[in-house]
């Protein structure tokens, strides 16, 4: 029986840099990937397909230079699925090759086949040709999530579909529901509505993306409806069933009843209500692991589930569910693991959210509404885009940044931003938030110009400026 220091189960981004992590503190690791391919949803159903769908869309459709050169940009007159398709799929054959490459370079055993635990310390891996059991000292279970499939709602993977068969449509089609107004439904209805679809998203809340500041949702609220996407929030979806209408000749269509009584009605319909476990399927009774109703897994600030020996990272453990959390999580359940203890200091609460919806979005730190709910006292800064060079020379007329300054200490607690480049441009605030920076750092410093970067100078004026008047 082949025996590890450390066996990682999936090849998501919580999985891959757990298994260089450990193969760098000169351990034999193997990981386990039970799908055909590297990279987990990350890689293949997620967060590089949706984004390199909205690459191709806003650069075939000029919508992200409009505001500059007017609307006769379109690089392609008429755009097809293929277009968009052939742009994914080459980003994601090429991450493919980066993974397979680091994994060789670092001595990583890449096993193939489904893992389910066999007992204490054993491993059973099977595939269609083998069935191996493997022995390891340390698991980490990273196996990820896959999208909520009710069994009331018809899937048929061509009409009715969840993220992971949208990217392989054979056509676009003229108009599409989107269910549920996550993050998923938000960016797949403003890729949509960029290439031009009819777009009705149903939102169960009253309001977009809740866990956002107030002033940014409610922006691009207006956004999305400017871009012509019908917003039915506060609604929820009570039945969804693929119909057949006779107007001169029969057309197939997607209905979904809604509880208040409406009646929608389109070519296709995503369902994008939030994800599921796969945990189920790990024989984690043979090790005395339990989990949730959504089966996800319970682990402790060092990732340790109430085995410890066995750790779990990633989506598998739920909040904040995002690739880039997913990968710092995996490193640290590593050093952890093998007693590596000095891997820098990690406010798990200054992660960035980074929405790629048109416009981007991106935030780190609190809200206004947090921080009145908290009673601590702030003053925000707003710098808007159109007073920016760089935002005029961009187009961009109506992206803005917000800084949130404590009223005495002028300490940065949030920023918040809406606009072009706003997921890059979080991280200088991020970075002065995590040094304990405060919004004279903006003041003092010089920044490239023009840059977006601006911003956080102007903000830092607007911010200071009205605190003047408070002391
Ligand atoms: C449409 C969409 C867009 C997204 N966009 C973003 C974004 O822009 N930014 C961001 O940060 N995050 C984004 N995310 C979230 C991000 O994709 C996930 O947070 C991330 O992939 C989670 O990584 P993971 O390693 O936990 O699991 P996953 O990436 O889900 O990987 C798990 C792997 O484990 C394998 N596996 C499961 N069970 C077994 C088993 N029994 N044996 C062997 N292998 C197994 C699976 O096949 C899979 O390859 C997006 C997600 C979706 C769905
Ligand atoms: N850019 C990014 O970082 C990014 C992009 C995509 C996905 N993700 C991750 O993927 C995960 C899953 O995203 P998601 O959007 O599927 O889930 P989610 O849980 O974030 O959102 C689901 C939404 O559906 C709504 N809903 C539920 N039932 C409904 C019904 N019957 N009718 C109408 N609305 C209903 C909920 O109110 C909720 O707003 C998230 O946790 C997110 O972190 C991240």
């Amino acid at each position: 029986m082949k025996h590890y220091d450390c066996i990682i189960i999936g090849t998501g981004p919580a999985g891959q840099k757990g298994a260089i992590q450990a193969a760098k503190l000169g351990k034999r690791v193997a990981i386990i990937e039970k799908n055909p391919v590297l990279g987990g949803a990350q890689i293949n159903t997620g967060t590089i397909p949706s984004k390199a769908l909205r690459e191709a869309a806003l650069y075939l459709t000029g919508a992200n230079q409009r505001g500059l050169f007017g609307a006769t940009q379109q690089v392609k007159k008429h755009i097809t699925i293929a277009d968009l398709t052939a742009i994914s799929q080459q980003v994601i054959r090429h991450e493919w090759e980066v993974i397979r490459r680091q994994f060789e370079r670092n001595g990583v055993e890449l096993l193939w086949g489904r893992a389910e635990f066999e007992g204490p310390h054993l491993l059973r891996v099977q595939n269609a040709d083998s069935t191996e059991v493997l022995e390891a000292d340390k698991f980490l279970i990273t196996v990820g999530t896959k999208p909520a499939r009710p069994s009331s709602v018809p899937f048929n993977e061509q009409t009715i579909f969840t993220s992971d068969e949208i990217i392989c449509l054979d056509r676009l089609p003229k108009t599409m529901i989107v269910v549920g107004g996550g993050v998923i439904g938000v960016e797949y209805a403003c890729i949509m509505a960029t290439l031009g679809v009819r777009v009705t998203l149903v939102e169960g809340s009253n309001r977009l993306l809740g866990f956002l500041d107030r002033e940014i949702s409610d922006a691009f609220q207006y956004h999305m409806r400017q871009k012509g996407i019908t917003l039915r929030l506060g609604e929820k979806v009570s039945k969804i069933e693929e119909i057949e209408i006779q107007n001169g000749k029969f057309h197939h269509l997607v209905q979904a009843q809604l509880e208040s009584g409406k009646t929608l009605r389109a070519e296709t319909l995503l369902y994008a209500v939030g994800r599921q476990g796969v945990c189920k399927a790990l024989g984690l009774d043979k090790v005395g692991i339990e989990f949730d109703d959504r089966e996800r897994l319970m682990v402790n600030e060092q990732y340790q589930t109430n085995v410890d020996y066995i750790y779990a990272a990633g989506d598998v453990i739920g909040f904040p569910s995002l690739a880039s959390t997913a990968m710092e999580q995996g490193r640290r359940a590593v050093c952890h693991a093998f007693g590596v203890c000095d891997v820098g200091n990690y406010n798990t609460q200054l992660f960035p959210y980074g929405i790629y919806a048109v416009p981007e979005i991106s935030m780190v730190g609190k809200t206004e509404e947090q921080l009145t709910a908290e009673g601590i006292p702030y003053e925000s800064g707003v710098a808007h885009y159109r007073e920016i060079a760089r935002g005029k020379l961009l187009g961009d007329d109506s992206g803005m940044l917000k800084l949130l300054i404590h009223q005495e200490t002028h300490k940065i607690l949030g920023v918040h931003a809406i606009g072009t480049g706003a997921t890059e441009l979080i991280h200088i605030g991020q970075a002065v938030m995590a040094l304990n920076g405060d919004a004279e750092f903006f003041i003092n410093n010089v920044f490239n110009f023009p840059t977006l970067a601006e911003c956080y100078k102007v903000a830092a004026y607007n911010g200071l400026n009205k605190l003047n008047h408070v002391r």
